[in-house]
């Protein structure tokens, strides 16, 4: 990981604003609208079968996002995800609750096998259900704390051939040959919905930007996580969630290349 090369990615999202296309979910749409304006990108969400691949000819990243996946979505998602690898723009899959249901772990499967997808986001238990493991699942929550985060973005990277991101109290980035490991947070984080949703979304945003999905990856999964740490510290005495979530946003909206420099923790090996 080229530390530079990252933290330059914040101004560089900032002057080239790329238009992130979304085919996601009906809870955390809104969120990820916004988000992507805080880091300074540009969204846009449609899911119609009939305007998808026209849309992908003006994006410059395309987030895949199964979290509320219905027949008509997922076609949809596959005319899209052809479109961007025929275009040669990055696909970021976000498998939201793959583990829970059959039908999730059909569709994330056929999309795995149909589209070239340059990063995959998950929490632990998402990402062990998509290389095939038997950990536990709470919905769209991780339910298993015995996984070795480590383990499971290195074996993903290593199958489906691209970044792997998988969120938890320490966040882990793999190749497949590197690792690294993003040390920032705060617990709160899990209690707003949608702070995985929009981690999909920064990367996106980064990915958009440059062709090295790798510091993209670190970039946005270190925004949310520094963020919302950043956002904890600064609330005043009594505050809640409620008052986070706006923070939170504020803080991504803030974040640059200085504050990242001085306050991210990052390993690597
Ligand atoms: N136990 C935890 N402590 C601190 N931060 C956490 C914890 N679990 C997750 N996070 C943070 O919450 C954000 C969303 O990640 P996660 O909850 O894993 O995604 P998802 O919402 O998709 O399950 C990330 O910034 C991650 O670092
Ligand atoms: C609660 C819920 N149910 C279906 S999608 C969704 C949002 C999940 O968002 P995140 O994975 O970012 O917590
Ligand atoms: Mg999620």
């Amino acid at each position: 990981m080229n530390r530079k090369v990252v933290s330059d990615l914040f101004s560089l999202v900032r002057s080239r604003n790329p238009l992130v296309h979304h085919i996601t979910n009906m809870v955390t749409i809104n969120d990820c609208a916004n988000v992507t304006l805080a880091i300074g990108a540009s969204p846009v969400m449609a899911t119609s079968v009939e305007e998808v691949e026209e849309m992908v000819q003006l994006a410059n990243a395309l987030v895949l996002n199964i979290g509320t996946i219905q027949a008509e979505t997922f076609s949809a998602m596959l005319l899209a995800g052809k479109a961007a690898n025929e275009k040669g723009i990055p696909v970021i899959f976000d498998p939201v609750g793959v583990g829970a249901t059959t039908y999730r772990k059909k569709v994330a499967g056929e999309l795995l096998a149909k589209i070239s997808v340059a990063i995959i986001r998950g929490n632990a238990s998402e990402i062990d259900s998509l290389i095939g493991g038997k950990g536990k699942t709470r919905g769209v929550d991780a339910g298993d704390n015995s996984l070795d985060s480590k383990e499971l973005a290195m074996k993903a990277a290593n199958l489906f051939s691209c970044v792997v991101v998988v969120s938890g109290k320490v966040d882990i980035v793999s190749n497949g040959k590197e690792i690294v490991q993003i040390e920032n947070g705060d617990i709160w984080l899990t209690k707003v919905t949608g702070t995985g949703c929009m981690t999909s979304t920064l990367i996106a945003s980064f990915a958009g930007t440059t062709d090295d999905y790798f510091s993209a990856s670190i970039a946005g999964m270190s925004a949310m996580s520094l963020a919302g740490e950043q956002a904890r510290r600064k609330l005043s005495e009594g505050a809640g969630i409620g008052q986070f979530k706006v923070k939170l946003m504020d803080e991504i909206f803030h974040l640059d290349e200085n504050i990242w420099g001085k306050e991210v923790s990052i390993l690597e090996s």
